[in-house]
């Protein structure tokens, strides 16, 4: 937050000293305090320096305007300063190219060179137009607190200009082409948000990559090692523009065979050293970059995977691969890229400097002049371009979902022949990113116009300026050409420092949602201990009242209180979506109560360790999920092989019904299940799922609608196995089938949330309620059938 007072005072007294310094100075340097009128009328470019005391008033009077605008009108003023705050970096920018210029002119004068008050007035000129850049930046950010709310300015938002309910124009030949245009959410709003939420989050952004670089601790060796090869390669490459400059001043000056051959020498040795030191720099790198991108996607997987049931339930699973797959490609390739151009590029940067300013301190002004434009004009673009890419993304992104939408449910749109729409949805999002990335090329071909226009202009000048120099014998021919190479060099080191600030933002980017997912403490903690010798096998649930997370305002299960006996075989009855599965996610602990509780043997079910309620309750869900495994290490099922083992394996198959299908596959038990099982049909999945359950021998079963798609005798066989087995042990059975819920103990009538009755099938049949009804209904359609 910046506040308005101290900002206020800051210009105020800038503005003041600003116009004190540059009269005090203007008065000393001529003696000429009462002599204004004699520097206006006899006015010489390289004899006065009226203009400077001019531009220093002048830039005074415009800050204290500014500051006094800010104090009468702040939230206008302050939007407005905002808003031209690129185009207002000109003001001083012209001013400081002046000075400069000015400078260079001079230079050709010796006598005025060595006139120290020249020397106050050309420093204080640079150093005045900094600080009003300074000022005028901070006028910009103050914070205003009105009505006791928080008032920051808001940054000018690019609009997209072009509606997206114009008509579409085929890209390409494709079938799609010919479908209509299909009417798509609009994202405009969002990309603005985007856009103007990026910019204030900046400063998060920066400390989100120290926290990324904090990642790479660990691999500090190996970054040591990489610095260590890049400061000699660096170096080594520092040195070859000199020796190419010394090679044609031996051929052209010196017309010495000796001393060109001596140069060509340097340049082959330092050229070859540097080359091996930039393979060595580049191969740590690259080890580096690896070991952090491992650590990070370990760390996002395991906290992922720890993550609440509920989470899954409002994450889309594309969302977290991609975080999982590109997110962090992006963090550790960037990141680590980024470094290692940064070190590069500033070490030579720095070095090169140094040399212009050795070889020629008049070139080197020269350049300085031309290079604040160069970078003026990348900044201006760069943040437009910036939002444009942002604006790309966005629609990538949505044009992805659509896609893996349709993968993923690809019967269901073949079953309905939705192909067409789904092409036509498909287009439509990437039309709409093809529209801004028309946009993209076009203001990237301007802006590569302009940015070589300024290096033709920086080339033209430097060359012109140099021979100017090399004639009047204050340069030697030689050290032009280095110039000119150095000044390539240097060029190439500021694009790439400037671009690596470009791709650390990418990478906070990425890294803030990466670390978003890494820093998230499930709202459900598995950190139970209780873990008995065994269990009995008594549930109660006591006045629970549940609510999913996704939709926290839908109460499901409303005061639900019962209770199941050890080794009672308990049948949850009701309507569709009266809460049987949920009754069975809180037995499982994937959600927790809002109120009430779920007692295991008396003890809270989240009192539980994890592991161990899991190998004591075995669920066999609705849709029962297979690995893409063999079916011997689906029935297994993280199990060790060494006490797991084939006749294990078998045995459970064997109880589930399965064993016989199993042998009649060509690859028994290696057979592969395929993904999601989807290689097996519905009733041999559920028999794999039930004989992973067995295998574990639990204390309890959950069977939720576990034998729906099986035939009625493997139905019968499986159940009976089941019985037989697990006698003495809690079974909870959801089903719809009369003839799997009438051999339980007790069944329990579940309607709308709430508990309506209970007791065996016969007591429920006299009492002629909703469970009579239920049967009657099912006896009525079996009959029609
Ligand atoms: N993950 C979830 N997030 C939000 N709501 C859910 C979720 N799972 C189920 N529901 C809602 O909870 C209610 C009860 O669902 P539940 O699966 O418990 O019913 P059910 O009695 O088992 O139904 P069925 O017999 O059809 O399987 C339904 O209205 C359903 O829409």
């Amino acid at each position: 937050m910046v506040r308005r007072m101290p900002v206020i005072i800051g210009c105020a007294l800038t503005a003041l000293c600003d116009a004190t310094v540059a009269t005090v100075l203007f008065g000393r340097g001529n003696q000429i305090y009462d002599r204004f009128s004699t520097a206006t009328a006899q006015f010489s470019v390289l004899d006065s320096t009226f203009e400077l005391w001019c531009f220093g008033v002048l830039r005074a009077c415009v800050l204290f305007g500014l500051t006094l605008a800010v104090i009468r009108h702040p939230v206008e003023a302050i939007t407005r300063i905002k808003k031209v705050e690129e185009g207002a970096i000109c003001f001083p920018l012209v001013m400081g190219i002046y000075d400069l210029v000015k400078l260079l002119l001079i230079s050709d004068d010796s006598a005025r060179l060595y006139d120290k008050w020249f020397w106050a007035q050309f420093s204080w000129c640079l150093m005045g137009c900094c600080l009003f850049h300074i000022h005028y930046y901070a006028l910009g950010k103050i914070t205003l607190v009105l009505d006791g709310e928080l008032f920051q300015n808001d940054y000018v938002r690019i609009n997209d200009g072009e509606s997206d309910t114009e008509e579409r124009k085929p890209l390409l030949s494709s079938t799609t082409a010919r479908q209509k245009p299909t009417s798509i959410d609009d994202d405009d709003d969002e990309d603005s948000d985007d856009e103007s939420s990026e910019d204030r989050s900046v400063a998060e952004k920066r400390a989100t990559i120290f926290r990324l670089f904090s990642y790479s601790k660990p691999d500090i060796s190996y970054i040591m090692g990489a610095f260590f090869f890049l400061v000699i390669a660096a170096v080594g490459e520092i040195f070859i523009p000199y020796y190419t400059g010394q090679v044609v001043d031996g051929i052209v000056i010196d017309k010495s065979k000796a001393k060109f051959t001596q140069a060509i020498i340097y340049v082959v040795v330092i050229s070859a050293g540097s080359a091996i030191a930039s393979g060595l720099r580049g191969g740590l790198f690259t080890i580096a970059m690896a070991r952090l991108n491992v650590r990070i996607r370990d760390l996002l997987f395991s906290s992922i995977v720890d993550q609440e049931i509920g989470f899954f339930d409002s994450v889309k699973t594309g969302d977290i691969t991609s975080r999982l797959t590109s997110d962090t490609t992006v963090m550790s390739d960037t990141v680590t890229l980024n470094l290692n151009i940064f070190l590069r590029s500033t070490i030579q940067a720095v070095g090169v400097i140094v040399f212009m300013a050795k070889l020629s301190w008049r070139m080197s002004i020269l350049s300085l002049i031309v290079l604040p434009l160069v970078f003026g004009v990348s900044k201006v673009y760069g943040k437009y371009y910036k939002r444009l890419s942002k604006q790309v993304q966005n629609r990538l992104a949505k044009a992805n979902e659509v896609a893996e939408e349709t993968f993923t449910s690809m019967r269901t749109v073949r079953s309905f022949a939705n192909e067409s729409s789904e092409k036509a949805r498909y287009y439509a999002h990437l039309f709409r990113m093809y529209k801004v990335k028309k946009k993209q090329a076009m203001f990237y071909a301007g802006y590569v116009w302009t940015n070589k226009l300024f290096e033709l202009m920086l080339t033209a000048s430097v060359l012109y300026y140099g021979g100017h120099l090399v004639i009047s014998a204050k340069l030697s021919g030689g050290n032009l050409v280095s110039f000119v190479l150095y000044q390539m060099q240097l060029g190439e080191c500021l694009d790439s420092i400037g671009n690596v600030y470009t791709g650390l933002m990418q990478a906070a980017g990425a890294s803030q949602k990466v670390f978003e997912y890494m820093d998230r403490t499930p709202n459900i903690l598995n950190n139970g201990t209780v873990a008995p010798h065994c269990v009995h096998g008594r549930i109660e649930f006591k006045d629970v009242t549940f609510a999913y997370p996704s939709r926290n305002d839908t109460p499901i299960l409303k005061n639900v209180s019962f209770s199941v006996a050890p080794g009672e075989v308990v049948a949850l009855v009701g309507p569709s979506g009266s809460g049987k599965t949920s009754c069975i996610n809180l037995m499982e602990h994937f959600y927790e109560t809002c109120t009430g509780s779920v007692l295991l043997d008396g003890h809270p079910i989240q009192s539980y360790d994890h592991t161990y309620l899991h190998t004591k309750v075995a669920l066999v869900g609705q849709e029962p999920v297979l690995y893409a495994r063999s079916l011997k290490d689906n029935i297994r099922c993280g199990l060790p092989e060494e006490h797991y083992g084939m006749e294990r394996v078998i045995r459970a198959a064997n109880l589930a019904n399965a064993h016989h299908f199993i042998m009649e596959m060509k690859k028994e038990y290696d057979t592969q299940a395929g993904e999601k099982g989807l290689q097996l049909s519905g009733g041999q999945k559920q028999r794999i799922a039930i004989a992973r359950a067995l295998i574990r021998n639990p204390a309890i079963l959950l069977l939720d609608e576990a034998t729906s798609a099986l035939d009625a005798e493997s139905e019968h066989v499986v159940q009976q196995a089941i019985y037989k087995n697990l006698q003495g042990k809690t079974v909870i059975i959801i089903a719809h089938r009369l003839s799997t819920v009438e051999k339980a103990d007790r069944i329990i009538v579940i309607e709308k949330g709430q508990v309506v009755e209970q007791g065996s099938h016969s007591e429920l049949l006299s009492r002629k309620g909703l469970y009579t009804k239920l049967v009657k209904r099912q006896l009525k359609d079996t009959n029609s059938s």
